[in-house]
Parts: structure tokens; C-alpha cells; sequence
């Protein structure tokens, strides 16, 4: 009997609210996921982490693999007690890292051999060995193993790499071996062309999966170009399991994901921009570095429900900013996240009331109003 499963609960329009429910918790999706690479949130404590409203985290099996080992993760009683953070985690599967960031990589039929970007050993990542090392890490939600490229790319690049992910997805499956206690979710490739994202999804449910990862996206496409996709393959998933893109992304690509059916996100941009000076407000994006801060005694926002909002002043945070203190890294992720939390669980109360359209109206209209 499988002990994660998916309800939806509402739709509006092409949006959807649903809650993945699993032995360790329950994930409210539209969700956002906060990435926790290396199995820490950079600069976050996990109670802060839940306290913006993350459900679930993620970890990944490239990091984790180097350092400091799948096996010794589970020696050391799996991710979630390694790090101490007991709700549902999602791992990715470790291809995507390693052809962003591995050195010496190569890849067949069987797998990808790569050196560690960190000493430059040597390892080897298959799908059966990716299954196996986030089985290890006892993650909830697992990934297949798939092949990521950049676009643009050429039409018969796209098919090999697609036709390889399907391949990948069935041992992937098999590895598998139809664990109860969390889900594998398959992933959808095919670059920008609606054909091949087509093949992709109808070879993905063939095998059947308990969720569908939209990948190959968030890799320098235009925004209008994954929107394209997204409208072309959502209708073409199951309505009854999860869809989670992947990689993304900055709050209006959230909101337009939500609109066009997806259901769950990742993104390092939160916590990484607010290492970098920039907070995110319902007003748009603060560039904190600005010199024009440096002697405004108002607050990011003091009509926000986050004290961190209220309680700095932007002098201060600018300061912070400029002598890069840590503390300025602690609170403006600690802002980013929580206001991507906000975001997600105001839509998930517009789908609920039927009125999607009229909050991503408003949500834009802020935006674009900019800060005050
Ligand atoms: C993390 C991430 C971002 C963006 C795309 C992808 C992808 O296509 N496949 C995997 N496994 N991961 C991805």
C-alpha cells in the first residue's frame, strides 16, 4: 500500500491545489521547495526553514555523493537525521549536477562516468546507482535518472538525449522496485519541441510513475519559450499525479508555472540572491548594494507578516550588505524564502476561492508598481 500519495483538492482554470501526503508530513502544493544541496539550506537553521512554511526540502545525490557519501549517510541514520530536518525531503537524481559542474564527463549507454569537481576522483552515476544512493539518503521523493541539455540545441540533440531519459527512466523504474514509503517521479524532456516533449510523456506514463518532473527547462531558455512548453505538456500529464518543474525559478516564473498547471518548484534563487544583496518584497525585487539605502531608516515592508520585513531598517541591511556580514546572508534568505512561501500559500487560497486570475493580476500589478 503506498504510503505517499497525491490528492488534488481544487482547480481554477489550468491551476491546481492539491497536498502530497506522506509518513513524514504533508506538502501543500502548490509548493515551493527550498534547496538544500549539500544537506543544509545555506545560512538557514531547518526550524527557520519551516517557520517561512516549507514543507519539504531538497537535498542532491551529486553533493551528497562526494561529500560526505550515501553510505555514510545511512550509517549515520539517512538525510533527514543528518540534518535534522524531519519532514519530507526530494532529491534530485545527480545527472543535471553533474554535467553542470563535474570535470572529465563522460557519458553512454550505461551511465555517466565523471571526476569529482571537489579532489577529481573518480565515480561512476547509473540509474540503477542513483536510485540506490537516494534510497540511501531515505529521501521521500526520488528522481529517475535523466540526460539535461542546454537550449537552444539542435532537433536530433534533443531526440538522442529524450530518447535516452525514456531508456534511463525504465531502469530507473526497475531499480526502483516499487518502494512504498516514497515516490520516483520520471522526467520529461524534449528541449523546446512540443513533438518530443509529446513522445517524452507518453514513454514516461507508459512505464508509470508516481509524479512527472518537467526538466530541461531553467536552462537559458526565454521565459515565453518555457511557458510555451509548459501549456503543451501540463494537459498531457495525469490530472491525478504531481507535476514539478524543475530548477525554477524567480517569482513570476512561479506564477505563470502555477497558471499553467504545475505544481511544485525548486529553486537555489531565493537563498542565493539574498547572498547576493537582493530581497524579495511584495514590491518586486530590492537590490540592497544600491547606494540609495544607505540612509532610509523605513523597513523592507512594514505591512508584511515577516519581522524580518519590519524589524531592519534598509540602511541597515544595506550595510550589512556592503561589508558582507553574514548576518546580511542569514536575513535576506531568510526574507527570500519566506516571501516565496507567501506567494505559493496565497495561491493556493486563490485557487481554493476560484479567483486565480484576479491574484496573478494584483501579484503583477505590485510587481510592476515596484518599491515605494
Ligand atoms: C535541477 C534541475 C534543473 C533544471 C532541469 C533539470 C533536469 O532536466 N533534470 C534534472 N534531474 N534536474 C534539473
Amino acid at each position: 500500500m503506498k504510503q505517499v500519495t497525491f490528492t488534488l483538492s481544487a482547480t481554477d482554470g489550468m491551476a491546481r491545489r492539491g497536498r502530497i501526503d506522506t509518513p513524514r508530513g504533508e506538502i501543500n502544493t502548490p509548493a515551493f521547495m527550498p534547496v538544500g544541496t549539500a544537506g543544509t539550506v545555506k545560512a538557514m537553521y531547518p526550524e527557520q526553514v519551516r517557520d517561512t512554511g516549507a514543507d519539504i526540502l531538497l537535498g542532491n545525490t551529486y553533493h551528497l555523493m562526494l561529500r560526505p557519501g550515501a553510505e555514510r549517510v545511512a550509517s549515520l541514520g539517512g538525510l533527514h537525521t543528518f540534518m535534522n530536518w524531519e519532514r519530507p525531503i526530494l532529491t534530485d537524481s545527480g545527472g543535471f549536477q553533474v554535467m553542470s559542474l563535474a570535470k572529465l564527463r563522460k557519458l553512454t549507454e550505461r551511465g555517466v562516468t565523471f571526476k569529482s569537481h571537489i579532489d577529481g576522483s573518480a565515480y561512476e552515476l547509473t540509474p540503477e546507482r542513483s536510485i540506490e544512493i537516494q534510497t540511501l539518503l531515505d529521501s521521500d521523493i526520488i528522481m529517475q535518472l535523466d540526460e539535461c541539455i542546454a537550449l537552444p540545441a539542435e532537433r536530433k540533440e534533443m531526440e538522442r538525449a529524450m530518447e535516452l531519459s525514456i531508456r534511463w527512466a525504465d531502469r530507473s523504474k526497475t531499480a526502483f522496485n516499487n518502494q512504498q514509503n516514497r515516490m520516483l517521479f520520471g522526467i520529461v524532456q524534449g528541449g523546446d519541441d512540443a513533438e518530443l516533449r509529446s513522445r517524452s510523456a507518453a514513454g514516461l506514463q507508459s512505464i508509470g510513475f508516481d509524479g512527472y518532473s518537467i526538466g530541461g527547462l531553467a536552462v537559458g531558455e526565454p521565459q515565453e519559450v518555457m511557458f510555451r512548453v509548459l501549456s503543451d505538456i501540463t494537459p498531457e500529464l495525469p490530472a491525478d499525479k504531481p507535476r514539478y518543474l524543475m530548477g525554477v525559478g524567480k517569482p513570476d516564473d512561479i506564477l505563470g508555472g502555477i497558471e499553467r498547471g504545475v505544481d511544485m518548484f525548486d529553486c537555489v534563487h531565493p537563498t542565493r540572491a539574498g547572498r547576493h544583496g537582493h530581497a524579495y518584497t511584495r514590491f518586486g525585487v530590492i537590490n540592497l548594494k544600491n547606494a540609495r539605502h544607505r540612509d532610509d531608516h523605513r523597513p523592507l515592508d512594514e505591512a508584511s507578516p515577516n519581522p524580518n520585513c519590519r524589524r531592519w531598517s534598509r540602511a541597515y541591511l544595506h550595510h550589512l550588505v556592503k561589508t558582507e556580514e553574514i548576518l546580511g546572508a542569514m536575513v535576506l534568505s531568510q526574507i527570500n524564502l519566506a516571501y516565496y512561501q507567501e506567494l505559493t500559500a496565497r495561491a493556493r487560497a486563490a485557487i481554493e476561492a476560484g479567483r486565480m486570475t484576479d491574484f496573478a493580476a494584483e501579484t503583477r500589478a505590485a510587481w510592476a508598481a515596484g518599491d515605494l
